[in-house]
């Protein structure tokens, strides 16, 4: 998606991050659990620098189903958001969708409400889906996972997103009264153009809900988190679910948010938690400021992957 319009001014702001645990088979219960986390995330339990109430809250990636390609068609459910027209969320055929409005809704907060395994009704194929909500309850962007997680490392993980899913094809960004932030899910992490491409859509800040795993997870999780957020000076942060031992797939867990300096400003263990911390754009400014690459890139020598889109 690009726009012309200008991004909001950056002002300070609490963020919330949901490690939600006891994902299971049940989608009403998963449903259910992550209701309650919210509301417990407004009212301020977790762990961090609380100053008040979250302006935003976030769930991690495939937060209403069990994470593997089996399980996507079983639980997709069809949502019909087409960007740049209002989304009736009373009409939607989505239980997840309902939920999350209302959640959103009833704790007056901003919700990125995690990611879901998504049916298009027009051509049958499945995304893996991130939803926004404003605090109205409206639902106002989705992000379809870009780059499917198709890896094999021998002896070690093999997962195949693509055996089901099909790629989303748009970068995607909401503007908050506080903020203007990109999405991601997950693998897009590791494509340095997805969150480029953000940043120089005025993007300050960069939230990705994720699932790595006790694989990559140890490697990569924090590396790729740092790098996204200082080689864009953007605050960076994914949201991932606890770690299940019982279920087939050991999320990483490891919740953290950077800031643009690649100063970790927080960060999980692997079991379920609510993080809350406080977002200052003061660290953006000084950081682009000191270290003023975002005016001294090189586009005569290379081009400008936001650029043509
Ligand atoms: O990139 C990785 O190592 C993990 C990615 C992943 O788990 C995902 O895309 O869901």
């Amino acid at each position: 998606m690009s726009t012309a319009l200008p991004a909001p001014e950056f002002k300070p702001f609490n963020l919330a991050l949901i490690q939600l645990g006891q994902i299971t088979a049940d989608k009403s219960a998963n449903l259910k659990h992550a209701r309650s986390m919210i509301q417990k995330a407004a009212s301020g339990e977790g762990i961090g620098e609380v100053k008040g109430k979250p302006d935003i809250i976030v769930l991690p990636e495939c937060f209403n189903s069990p994470y593997g390609h089996v399980h996507f068609p079983v639980y997709a459910e069809t949502i019909g958001f087409k960007h740049g027209q209002a989304y009736d969320v009373q009409s939607s055929v989505s239980e997840s969708v309902k939920m999350l409005s209302e959640a959103a809704k009833e704790a007056g907060v901003w919700l990125l409400g995690g990611s879901i395994p998504e049916r298009d009704a027009s051509d049958d194929k499945l995304y893996n889906t991130a939803t926004v909500y404003s605090p109205q309850g409206e639902l106002v962007a989705i992000h379809r996972k870009v780059h499917l997680f198709d890896i094999d490392i021998p002896g070690k993980i093999k997962f195949k997103e693509s055996e089901t899913l099909t790629g989303g094809s748009t970068t995607s960004f909401f503007d908050t009264e506080f903020a203007r932030i990109g999405l991601g899910i997950c693998y897009d992490v590791r494509f340095p153009e997805l969150a480029a491409i953000s940043a120089r859509q005025g993007c300050q800040v960069l939230i990705y809900p994720g699932a790595f795993n006790t694989t990559t997870g140890p490697l990569h999780w924090e590396l790729l988190q740092r790098a996204r957020a200082v080689d864009n000076q953007v605050y960076f942060s994914m949201c991932s679910p606890a770690r299940d031992l019982t279920a087939k797939y050991h999320a990483w867990g490891h919740t953290l948010v950077m800031d643009p300096m690649g100063v970790k400003l927080i960060e999980a263990e692997d079991g379920e938690y609510i993080l809350h911390v406080h977002i200052d754009p003061k660290a953006f400014h000084e950081a682009r400021a000191g270290i003023p690459v975002t005016t001294q890139r090189r586009f005569d020598v290379y081009p400008d992957v936001s650029k043509g889109l």
